[in-house]
């Protein structure tokens, strides 16, 4: 994941050319609360160095930007505020249909990791306890009846403690769509860990910032652990 607030060209042009040889599947670009507008820039830079899709990750509608590939449509169905479940879909619904991006309809559930994030105070909802996969796992299932093709755990950035395993191996159980997992992944073992417990994707944003040698570990965790599903 790259936020646009973080990255600075240089490093970050270095960073991509690094996944030529240390795959990623996706690049995210986003944050909560953007204030450098330059999705644009960052979207561009990928692009100069490689064909890995880029998807939006967005906060609020003046994050649409239609030269990504696709679009998180977040709906934050941890939360009970009806502006994040409905409201700025409805104010996004236009641009999104004119922009061409795939459109991927994703219920959103933010996890309790000890402190506030900033998802949690701009959306002004509390998150899901981190001790009650069940409730994860209700929210889960009802997100998936209503229609949301992707549900995605997330600790919120920098997380001290990712969502537990428990919690995404009871989503799993209840659940046929993909799942991410993502906020304090930054060791190979913690990325180990979700994928184990049933993550289908794992979105890493700090850790790769503060130590860009993450990557290929991280890489090699990612394609040993699909070998060794593909094997059994
Ligand atoms: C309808 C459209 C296009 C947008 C609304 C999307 C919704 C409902 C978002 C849910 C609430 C929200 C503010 C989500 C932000 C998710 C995000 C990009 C998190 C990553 O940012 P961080 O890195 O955690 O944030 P900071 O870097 O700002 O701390
Ligand atoms: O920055 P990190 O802690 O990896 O979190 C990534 C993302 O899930 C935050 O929304
Ligand atoms: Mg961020």
């Amino acid at each position: 994941m790259l936020d646009p607030d973080k990255v600075e060209q240089d490093a970050l042009s270095a960073l991509v050319a690094r996944t030529t040889e240390h795959p990623v599947n996706f690049f995210l670009v986003g944050g909560s609360l953007v204030t450098d507008y330059v999705h644009q820039e960052v979207i561009a830079t990928i692009r100069r160095h490689c064909d890995t899709p880029v998807i939006l990750f967005p906060g609020n509608p003046l994050h649409i930007d239609a030269s990504a590939d696709a679009i998180l449509l977040l709906s934050l169905i941890s939360g009970r505020n009806p502006d994040f479940l409905i409201g700025q879909h409805v104010i996004a619904a236009p641009l999104l249909k004119k922009s061409g991006l795939e459109i991927l309809p994703t219920g959103y559930m933010l996890v309790d990791s000890g402190t506030q994030t900033t998802v949690s105070y701009v959306s002004g909802t509390m998150p899901l306890p981190h001790d009650k996969p069940n409730v994860a796992a209700c929210t889960a299932m009802a997100g998936e009846m209503l229609g949301l093709k992707l549900m995605y755990l997330d600790a919120g950035s920098g997380a001290r403690r990712p969502v537990s395993p428990e919690m995404i191996a009871a989503v799993r159980s209840v659940v046929d769509v993909p799942i991410v997992v993502g906020g304090g992944i930054n060791s190979g073992e913690k990325a180990y860990e979700a994928l184990k417990a049933g993550a289908d994707m794992i979105v890493v944003g700090n850790g790769i910032e503060q130590d860009p040698d993450l990557l290929p570990q991280l890489s090699t965790v990612m394609r040993e652990f699909n070998q060794s599903v593909v094997q059994a």
